[in-house]
């Protein structure tokens, strides 16, 4: 080993060649041969070259060489000559990732790096198309061993077969292409101090993971295997709840969550409200600030908003399913099991970007298979070969995530039927004849064609709790159409008759959007705030209601309306009747023994025994019944908790005292 002093190197254009340069006479002969540097600071590798300009004994070390290998001018530095490396041990490799495409300049940049030992941590500067230096930093050498082990080096020597793999820092404006786009570096989100143990969120554990796996999941991943399934970032999030149920807790927590920079913008909403109009936006536009600057890392900065009116039927549906599944399909990320076909059938009232939605929230659902967040976030190291979106993922979105907006409200009209819908008798089966027919009449007014069809308007009338809001539901939801809403006064307590109106109004928006809905006008005298005492109305609504219900309809689309009264008369004489044209059903009690063994014997919510059936057939034969279903349900939850032997005697008292039943 030789003493040299450090010195610079005598050209930028020299520096390029990212070798160290001496005087011709200090190293003879010597050319193009491997070097050590021995500094303070490590020992280096390098390839060696003369020139005369460098003095003797120096070493001329570019800028470049001198900041990563730590080495000051005028610095002693020992140099070892004639190094050679074992190719059986030494040369480069890596098995896994294909090169990065460099275009045009690949043969030159392939022709320098051949030639040029690496240390870790080495900076190689070279020209890269028009001007501009490109830095490329070692970060890790593996070495295969000849035993085909694959072992970590410090130093090595690129050979033929050396696969080089690229990434681009976070900062770099490069854009990488092909396969090394997959080892692309990204700046986490997540910050690395974040622990979960750590996040002081009591009780909202589910929501918490809820929100990670929905919102964040995606951005762990590798940008490249996020490109691949077609997915973007979600860019938003609303969190709502009643007060004191811990969304700002939340939010500051997830503000922690992510990487300072991204996450010091919080305001509090009156507080904003509190400034001058001017200053207001102001600061508006600063807390947007970084988050523009951010968006071209991926932020996004605006949030979006899709509206899409009508929801498609079921061939329109798997279109969309499957052009939203083409990429994870191409990309060879769904599971065989994931029949379209299948999902479409079951999205109905989705629109297109619910389905869309839906895609997303299987993919992610995934992804989150590989994530492990026991205490921090880790990712699969193998998630790009291991993601695989199976039909479960897909059903499990459609339970938990994306519910269709538009639509039948399930779950809401399954409250008008929770006792069921028992088939007491003919009077039933006539309703829902009607019901069929009147159905039928809505599809043939569309596919008439006609510029305007008209609403098809069929109204339930009978007394008290005989089941009319339920035979409503059940004939919307026998009709399939895509969109169902029920508008009851029930849900608009403390409305006042402009509310009133708007709720009933958007109702008729929306089903005119559809191409076949129903709507569901339930105890039209509580719509109108009818009292027999006065009597009293409400005008306005009255008037809204009468014009809605004979408005003309769109081209091609089809509305069933469907009114539930048990005050006919009044609303006779208010001229509402009058607009239900399609006919007035009448839905009765139940009169005659027969409907109520009929009744009883299909119950769920009480069981008789057929000997107690027998015994209350037997006592009510000869009487005079007179029960809606709603009542007679209750009576017999309420027989239930009766013990055994005083069911029958208990049932018949309640029906006696509330005079359904008289001599
Ligand atoms: N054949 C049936 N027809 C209607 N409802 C039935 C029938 N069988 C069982 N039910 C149940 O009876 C109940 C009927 O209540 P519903 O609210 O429909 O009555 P209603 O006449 O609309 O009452 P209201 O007079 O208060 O408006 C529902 O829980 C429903 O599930």
């Amino acid at each position: 080993m030789q003493n040299f002093e450090a010195t610079k190197c005598p050209s930028d254009e020299l520096s390029l060649t990212n070798k160290i340069f001496f005087n011709p006479n200090d190293v003879r002969s010597l050319k193009n041969q491997f070097i050590k540097i021995h500094s303070g600071s490590g020992s280096y590798a390098f390839l060696l070259d003369s020139n005369p300009s460098i003095p003797t004994g120096k070493a001329g070390f570019s800028l470049v060489q001198r900041r990563w290998a730590n080495v000051s001018i005028g610095q002693p530095v020992g140099v070892e000559f004639n190094c050679s490396f074992d190719p059986r041990t030494t040369c480069i490799a890596t098995h896994h990732h294909g090169p990065l495409q460099f275009g045009r300049d690949a043969n030159r940049i392939h022709a320098m790096l051949s030639q040029m030992p690496l240390t870790v941590g080495q900076e190689i500067v070279f020209k890269f198309k028009d001007k501009k230096h490109l830095l490329l930093r070692v970060k890790e050498m593996e070495t295969l061993q000849p035993r085909g082990d694959v072992v970590a080096a410090q130093f090595g020597v690129i050979s033929g077969n050396t696969i080089a793999t690229f990434e681009k820092l976070p900062d770099s404006p490069l854009v990488l292409t092909g396969k090394a786009k997959a080892k692309q570096p990204y700046q986490s989100i997540i910050n690395p101090d974040w622990n979960f143990s750590m996040m002081g969120i009591g009780g909202l554990d589910r929501e918490f993971s809820d929100i990670f796996r929905r919102t964040f999941a995606s951005r762990i991943f590798p940008p490249d295997l996020v490109e691949q399934l077609g997915m973007c970032h979600v860019r938003g999030l609303l969190l709502y709840g009643p007060p004191g149920t811990g969304k700002t807790l939340m939010a500051r927590q997830i503000g922690k969550m992510l990487r300072r920079s991204r996450a010091k913008n919080s305001v509090n909403g009156p507080s904003i409200l509190d400034k001058t109009s001017g200053e207001r936006k102001s600061k508006i536009r600063e807390l947007f600030a970084d988050a523009e600057e951010e968006s071209h890392s991926g932020i996004g900065n605006r949030l979006r908003f899709a509206y899409q009116s009508a929801s498609p039927d079921e061939h329109g549906r798997h279109q969309i399913l499957g052009i939203h599944t083409s990429k994870i399909r191409d990309n060879g990320k769904l599971s065989p099991d994931v029949d379209v076909r299948e999902l479409a059938a079951k999205t109905k009232n989705f629109s297109g970007a619910e389905l869309a939605g839906l895609v997303r929230a299987a993919t992610v659902t995934a992804m989150n298979r590989l994530v492990q967040a026991s205490e921090k976030v880790q990712v699969d190291p193998d998630a790009i070969e291991k993601l695989c979106v199976t039909r479960h993922d897909f059903l499990h979105a459609l339970e938990y995530d994306i519910r269709p907006s538009f639509g039948a409200q399930e779950e809401e009209l399954d409250r008008y039927v929770t006792g069921g819908l028992v088939k007491w008798g003919n009077p039933v089966n006539h309703v829902i004849e009607h019901g069929l027919l009147a159905t039928r009449a809505a599809r043939a007014e569309a596919e008439a064609g006609a510029d305007s069809g008209r609403p098809v308007a069929l109204l339930l009338e009978g007394p008290r709790n005989s089941g009319k809001t339920a035979l409503a539901v059940h004939i919307a939801r026998q009709a399939g159409f895509s969109y169902v809403r029920l508008a009851t006064s029930k849900n608009m307590v403390g409305f006042n008759e402009v509310a009133k109106c708007m709720a009933v109004k958007k109702f008729f928006d929306d089903a005119h959007k559809a191409k076949q809905a129903v709507v569901i006008l339930d105890g039209l005298e509580g719509l109108i705030d009818y009292s027999p005492v006065g009597p009293r109305y409400s005008n306005y609504v009255l008037q809204a209601l009468r014009d809605l219900i004979t408005a003309p309809l769109p081209r091609n689309k089809c509305l069933l309306l469907l009114g539930t009264t048990s005050c006919r008369d009044a609303l006779e004489e208010l001229g509402l009747v009058q607009c239900f044209t399609a006919g007035k059903i009448h839905v009765s009690n139940l009169t005659q023994p027969e409907h109520l063994v009929t009744a009883l014997n299909q119950l769920d919510a009480a069981k008789f025994t057929e000997k107690e059936v027998r015994q209350i057939y037997k006592s009510v034969s000869g009487c005079r019944l007179n029960i809606g279903i709603k009542e007679l349900l209750d009576v017999a939850r309420m027989t239930n908790r009766v013990e055994e032997g005083d069911r029958v005697r208990y049932f018949l008292d309640r029906l006696n005292e509330d005079g359904r039943l008289t001599e």
